[in-house]
């Protein structure tokens, strides 16, 4: 039993020992599972606070972002509203009255939209203000509605602003103010001295109306039967001044003098409402509401503050009103200026809308300043008035006439239309400058400085006669009796009219200049060539039927016509009448003009060639040995010896042919230019090909120049004549410097060579200071000579005629003559050959 007992208590205790196990490991499995909770709870916390931060960083980053773009976009944004506010209502329309002057626009110009006050609104911290605007002429009529001080300050400053950006004329204003009897806008009140102000009485405002509504019918009539849709429209395609000014009609009313208003009072106002802005016609309406129309601007004032149509729901801080002081000063300056009469046209006024568009085949036509009612007036050269003749004295402004007709025209007529040729001292600015490259692509030449080189003048009358020759020869085969037939029946020939412009050229008294002028003037113009001369006073020539005379200008118009006495300073007299000259000699106005024209030119306009008689030319490259030489020498290679005076700024050349005679003498005592001929001569025969020299100096003071050009020919060896060259096939010259002093034996070397060396291809190009060492048996033999500082009759034994040539020597000018060629001598210009090297 107790055993039994035992056992059980044994079994007993084994199964709560196993129980008590079992119980263990259960616990211990809960805690873990537990634990294991609690970590992943954690982790769990952790991950969601990470994210939390994750995602609040995310999105600062983004607000950052938006903000930042949406500033710099609103930054942008304002900046470009604030230009388009400038440029809708630039200067005058909108600046603050701080600031205000008026601006008188150009001809063309359109008008803007007028500032009355500002628009604020917050970009990023700051608070910013535009420019809130509102249209007016040609655009809108003004109701202004709300609190008077308000709605009187907005009629002022609109007003004010209005006639600030318009010509003096353009607006004329009428004012209805029945309580103040025109006190609300006293400061408008100097415009009424020029009759740009009219103050409606309190009983005259049906009157007043009923004549704007006769107005505005006039007006739309006249402007649907141009066939334009408003007078905006047909003043834009009208050049010179307004067809009609804009009127402008303000009505300072009240509730007491609205309701005064009768029927057809309303009724008409009604029509303007309508109808008006298309004629010009405006109203600025206080204390009535017009009725709603498109073309009406409502703005309601209060303390400050208004709305208005184009501003929509932005609130407008209200400009306070334009000071008192300046509204007077301006209407006065206005109106004085107006009874003045309208300013002189600019050279900007003469340009058409569209440059390069006119033919010349039957004139030119192009206006040379305004008149007094600031029409342009066109001036013609064509069959009936071919030539001009523009007359006055010193400084009294002919050069300025030239210049606003030569741009006139060059605006009008391309360069295939019109050839210029300027000769006067003013034209160098037409050519292209160091510090101007432009040129007007029209002008062929252009002659300064030519005062001592009548050559020159008689060189250009020639290229003239020989133009026209051409012409006329064209126009026979054409069977053309005009140019503008010829250009009918040539339409690929290039037959632009040509004007040549001598302004200030003594012609009077040249007899050989007068007869070339003449016979131009009697046929020039049916090959359209004309002439253009300005002169003072006392020159007076038959074949210039447009005259053209400036103050105090004598015997230029019709006799009888005393115009010229009585016009003002800048004025011009025609026969036809007065034209008031724009200035065209401002430099700026000039060059704007011709820098325009430049950049219309093709590629292949050449620039002009400017002759200025006071820049001595260089000996070009072409003539100097350099490179590679032709192997062959021509049969006669010619000589370079300076520019010849004419239009093409070609070369003198003497051809040394193998024929007797064929030497050269460069005469005279002007060490440097006679050194320079023979350099210029020897250096360009170099050039051809393949030549021998010798070179031979007797004169110290040449020795330089003898030993700068020995360096640059090739071939080349002194010589003291001591044995004459042997003749080869290759060309020989013997270059001579001061040759007078020659001894005996040299002379009569000298003398041999003169004699035969042409024949064997030898030949003397050599320098006397004087032709008293020229005796006969070696001037028998220089069939060439080009004379510096030597009197005519010095030169008679060298010369076919008795008693020499006519020559009045000058500086850096040179006579020039060659037996076999010239009937009579010409003057050359001896080219500068060593200002570069030393
Ligand atoms: N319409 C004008 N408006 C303004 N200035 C002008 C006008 N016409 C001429 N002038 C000025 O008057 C001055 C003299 O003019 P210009 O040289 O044209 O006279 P001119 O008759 O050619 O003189 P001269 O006979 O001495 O050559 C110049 O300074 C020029 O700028």
């Amino acid at each position: 039993m107790g055993s039994h007992r035992t056992a059980l208590v044994a079994v007993v205790r084994q199964e709560l020992a196993e129980a008590r196990g079992t119980a263990r490991a259960v616990l211990a499995a809960a805690e873990s599972a537990r634990n294991e909770a609690q970590r992943r709870k954690k982790l769990i916390r952790e991950a969601y606070a990470t994210c939390l931060a994750q995602l609040t960083e995310a999105r600062e980053a983004a607000r950052q972002d938006i903000l930042h773009r949406s500033t710099t976009e609103a930054t942008a944004l304002s900046r470009k509203v604030a230009q388009l506010a400038a440029l809708s209502a630039p200067g005058a329309a909108g600046t603050a009255w701080r600031y205000w002057t008026p601006a008188e626009p150009d001809r063309v110009a359109r008008p803007g939209m007028l500032r009355i006050g500002t628009v604020a609104y917050e970009l990023g911290e700051e608070r910013t203000r535009l420019p809130a605007l509102i249209p007016f002429l040609d655009h809108a009529h003004l109701n202004v509605l709300g609190a008077r001080p308000d709605a009187d300050g907005v009629l002022s400053g609109v007003l004010l602003r209005a006639l600030g950006t318009t010509r003096p004329g353009d607006v004329h204003v009428s004012i209805y103010d029945p309580e103040n009897l025109g006190g609300t806008l006293a400061g408008f009140a100097p415009l009424g001295n020029a009759g740009l102000l009219r103050l409606i009485s309190p009983g005259g405002l049906g009157a007043a109306l009923d004549e704007l509504v006769e107005h505005i019918c006039r007006v739309n009539e006249s402007v649907l039967t141009a066939g334009y849709a408003s007078l905006a429209e047909l003043t834009a395609a009208t050049p010179g001044p307004r067809p009609e000014p804009w009127r402008t009609v303000v009505l300072l009313l009240d509730a007491r003098s609205a309701a005064e208003l009768s029927d057809s009072q309303r009724a008409q106002l009604e029509r303007i409402v309508r109808t008006g802005v298309a004629c010009g016609v405006h109203l600025m309406v206080r204390g009535l509401e017009l009725a709603p129309h498109p073309t009406v601007e409502r703005v309601s004032a209060h303390d400050g503050i208004a709305a208005c149509d184009t501003t929509g729901d932005l609130e407008v801080t209200l400009d306070s009103p334009p000071p008192a002081d300046r509204i007077a000063g301006f209407c006065r300056a206005t109106a004085e200026r107006l009874l003045a009469g309208p300013p002189p046209a600019r050279l900007a006024d003469l340009e058409p809308s569209t440059f390069w568009a006119e033919s010349s085949a039957h004139s030119l036509t192009a206006p040379l300043g305004d008149s007094t009612d600031g029409s342009t007036v066109p001036v013609v050269l064509g069959d009936s008035t071919p030539h001009a003749l523009i007359g006055g004295p010193a400084g009294s402004g002919k050069t300025n006439v030239l210049y606003a007709w030569i741009g006139s025209l060059a605006a009008r007529y391309g360069p295939g239309e019109l050839a210029l040729y300027l000769l006067g001292p003013s034209f160098a600015q037409v050519t292209p400058g160091p510090r101007d490259p432009s040129w007007l692509p029209q002008v062929r030449l252009a002659g300064i400085n030519a005062d001592g080189d009548r050559e020159f003048v008689l060189a250009l009358l020639r290229h003239l006669g020989e133009e026209l020759r051409t012409r006329a020869q064209a126009a026979k085969r054409h069977e053309a009796s005009t140019l503008a037939g010829l250009r009918a029946a040539d339409p690929h020939g290039h037959w632009p009219r040509i004007v040549a412009v001598l302004d200030d050229v003594p012609l009077s008294a040249d007899a050989e200049a007068l007869p070339l002028v003449k016979d131009l003037a009697r046929r020039g113009h049916t090959q359209g060539i004309h002439l253009i001369v300005a002169a003072r006073d006392g020159w007076d020539i038959d074949g210039f039927p447009l005259r053209i005379a400036l103050p105090k200008a004598q015997g230029v118009l019709a006799e009888g016509n005393l115009a010229a006495e009585v016009i003002p300073r800048f004025h011009a007299a025609t026969d036809n009448g007065v034209i008031r000259v724009p200035d065209a000699s401002d430099r700026t106005a000039w060059r704007s003009l011709q820098r325009k024209l430049w950049l219309l030119r093709d590629e292949n306009c050449d620039a002009p060639r400017l002759f200025d008689g006071e820049v001595v030319p260089r000996l070009p490259d072409v003539y100097r040995p350099s490179g590679r030489l032709p192997d062959d020498v021509g049969s006669s290679p010619g000589a370079v010896l300076g520019e010849r005076i004419d239009v093409a700024a070609r070369p003198a050349r003497l051809r040394l042919g193998r024929m007797p005679g064929r030497n050269l003498a460069v005469l005279g005592t002007r060490t440097d230019e006679a050194c320079d001929v023979l350099a210029a001569a020897a250096l360009s025969l170099a050039a051809q090909g393949p030549a021998r020299f010798s070179i031979f100096c007797l004169d110290p003071d040449a020795e330089q120049a003898a030993a700068r050009l020995m360096a640059e020919l090739p071939q080349a060896v002194t010589s003291d004549l001591g044995v004459v060259p042997e003749p080869g096939n290759v060309p020989h010259y013997l270059i001579g410097y001061g040759l007078d002093t020659a001894g005996r034996a040299q002379r009569e070397r000298l003398r041999a060579l003169l004699a035969d060396g042409p024949e064997q291809r030898m030949h003397v190009l050599g320098w006397w200071r004087s032709t008293a060492h020229l005796h006969d048996d070696l001037a028998a033999h220089l069939g060439a000579w080009v004379a510096l500082d030597v009197r005519g009759t010095d030169l008679s034994p060298l010369y076919p005629q008795p008693g020499g040539p006519e020559w009045h020597p000058r500086r850096r000018r040179a006579l020039f003559f060659d037996r076999s060629v010239h009937r009579t001598p010409e003057v050359i210009i001896p080219y500068e050959v060593n200002s570069d090297h030393t």
